[in-house]
């Protein structure tokens, strides 16, 4: 029976343990600590070094363990007495750093969770060579002692140095004791373990092996079979023969080089931004969970949904170019859809998924975007690569299909399977350049969950070459079944298409959905991928600077699917 001394020692401790796990939530190193006087507790804190920077992914103070963070605060609050009554509580056995600020703020006792050589077995070594008791019980010849104690719940305090997934040696907790994987579950840690992955070591195949599929050649059930081996196996594909003028390409190319050629003033009082309907002029704004940094790009996204585009059509031109390459892109995405379906969602009605996709009705998703990567100096866009920004970094869309309209000559988009498809082999990067007369037409995550994985979302991205002087352009017609839409896959709940948007963006930004399950995941994913993950995109992008729009871009009240 654990006398009354030892029952406040664990209660305290528990609380320094508690820290520990709020730092996970943060994004922060798994480290917590608590200052008790009399057993009651007067002050706490926790680590406050992003995790990421311990993985070489960012950078951090690496002054700011618990035990500082903590002596920091009540040092300047208590009085010489009042300390040397007080008992400190460290989930981990203090470092040599901590250990000698533990000393200088002149508590009486320090009681430790797991020992150095405890997380070691998890870490790796660690440098914690010096056990915190010969430290104290040298600092302290001839001069006052200072209590140590220690291990002390050690398995609680380790559990959450695991369950945190930043220790390279850690095991990785299996499915098995976690509840079923959601797609909502798999679709964070995809996310998560996306991060990075811009910087990532995969190999880029340069004559890239995207197939080009002509529309007009063979019955139907020939052309379905070829998209579904392409949707299948790349997941990119380029379609010609598809039956839209080029004249209405050419268009819209045209009125998006004078849209972006405008004054940045002018081109935003033209389209002011409404993120909460993803309409409008953004300018170096979107944010890829990937990279954490902005795309170097500036857009103007159309949502063909009533409404949307009241007093934000740049020119009477513009509009008219823009809604013939709308109409146009609808009526080729459905085609392709009525190609899919019947094997990727045979359990519903023919033309389902087509029909499920309205332009300017009440709950329509469908979205232009017109997409601008200005021209920028040598110096300017070494600097830029160096720093891990991409033109548009690495991401998946998170529609049904995407059209993407490229001009010849302007390469620099890229794609890689889904990690998903859980094949490490395939985990490289091909070019997907302009084809003459062709459109790039690549799988989102809604056609993804439709289909129950059986065709996957890839991942793309646009690099910055390193001659960037010219600008290139491009336009994405997203198909996005309407908000009201069912979307009735076989093996997950059904959900409509709107509470799937505002699923992925919770999921991604809601910091409480923080489960070991998710660890596992993400960690699962990480070594396929070989890519860092980070599970708190959403508290790590706070540590970053940025402008106040990025703020709001991360907040899912104001970011309806800005990141697809
Ligand atoms: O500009 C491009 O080629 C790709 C754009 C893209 O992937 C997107 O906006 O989702
Ligand atoms: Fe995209």
């Amino acid at each position: 029976m654990p006398d009354s001394s030892q029952r406040d020692d664990e209660a305290c401790m528990r609380e320094a343990i508690a820290e520990a796990a709020a730092a996970t939530s943060e994004g922060k190193m798994p480290f917590g600590a608590v200052l008790a006087i009399d057993s009651v507790i007067v002050a706490r804190a926790h680590n406050q070094c992003p995790a990421a920077a311990k993985r070489g992914g960012g950078t951090g103070d690496v002054t700011r363990h618990a035990e500082m963070e903590l002596v920091r605060l009540f040092t300047s609050k208590l009085t010489a007495e009042e300390r040397s009554n007080a008992v400190l509580y460290t989930s981990t056995e203090p470092c040599v750093m901590c250990a000698g600020a533990i000393y200088w703020s002149g508590v009486s006792k320090v009681v430790y969770g797991c020992s150095a050589r405890q997380l070691e077995a998890l870490s790796g070594p660690g440098g914690f060579d010096i056990p915190v008791d010969t430290l104290y019980g040298m600092a302290s010849k001839g001069a006052r002692r200072m209590e140590c104690l220690g291990p002390l719940l050690a398995e609680e305090s380790l559990q959450v140095h695991v369950d945190s997934g930043v220790w390279k040696n850690a095991p990785v907790p299996t499915t098995a004791e976690f509840p079923p994987v959601t797609q909502a579950d798999l679709d964070i840690a995809v996310e998560a373990a996306l991060l990075k992955s811009g910087l990532g070591s995969a190999k880029v195949v340069d004559d890239g092996v995207v197939p080009v599929i002509d529309l007009s050649v063979g019955t139907d059930e020939q052309v379905a079979e070829k998209l579904w081996q392409a949707a299948m196996e790349v997941g990119f594909f380029c379609v010609v023969g598809h039956g839209i003028d080029q004249s209405i390409i050419d268009g819209a190319f045209g009125a998006s080089e004078t849209f972006f050629a405008q004054p940045l003033e002018d081109k935003k009082a033209q389209s002011p931004l409404d993120m909460s309907i993803n309409s409008g002029f953004e300018y170096f704004a979107q944010v890829r969970p990937s990279t954490g940094v902005a795309d170097q790009k500036e857009s103007l996204q159309i949502t063909a949904r009533q409404g949307c585009m009241d007093d934000r059509w740049p020119s009477d031109e513009f509009h008219k170019s823009a809604d013939a390459l709308l109409e146009a892109s609808h009526q080729l995405a459905k085609r392709i859809l009525n190609l899919l379906q019947p094997q990727a969602i045979p359990h519903v009605e023919p033309e389902t998924l087509a029909n499920s996709h309205t332009l300017w009705e009440e709950d329509g998703q469908c979205t232009l975007r017109f997409l601008h990567y200005p021209p920028l100096d040598s110096d300017t866009t070494a600097k830029l690569i160096d720093d891990g920004y991409w033109r548009a970094g690495p991401h998946t869309d998170w529609d049904n299909v995407t059209l993407l309209y490229q001009q010849m000559g302007q390469n620099g988009l890229e794609c890689c399977a889904n990690p998903r498809t859980g094949d490490p082999a395939s985990m490289y990067w091909t070019a997907v350049n302009p084809v003459e007369g062709g459109i790039a037409i690549n799988v989102g995550d809604m056609l993804a969950r439709w289909s129950d994985g059986k065709l996957f979302s890839n991942l793309h991205r646009v690099r910055l070459p390193p001659d960037a002087s010219k600008s290139r352009y491009s336009i994405a017609f997203f198909a996005q079944s309407d908000k009201k839409a069912l979307i009735e896959s076989k093996e997950s709940e059904p959900i409509t298409a709107g509470d799937y948007i505002l699923s992925r963006i919770r999921s991604n930004f809601d910091k409480n959905r923080t489960t070991p399950m998710l660890i596992a995941i993400a960690a699962k994913y990480r070594s396929l991928i070989g890519l860092e993950a980070q599970r708190h995109n959403f508290e790590l992008k706070k540590e970053l600077p940025s402008e106040g729009l990025y703020y709001k871009l991360m907040s899912p009240e104001n970011m309806f699917r800005s990141f697809a």
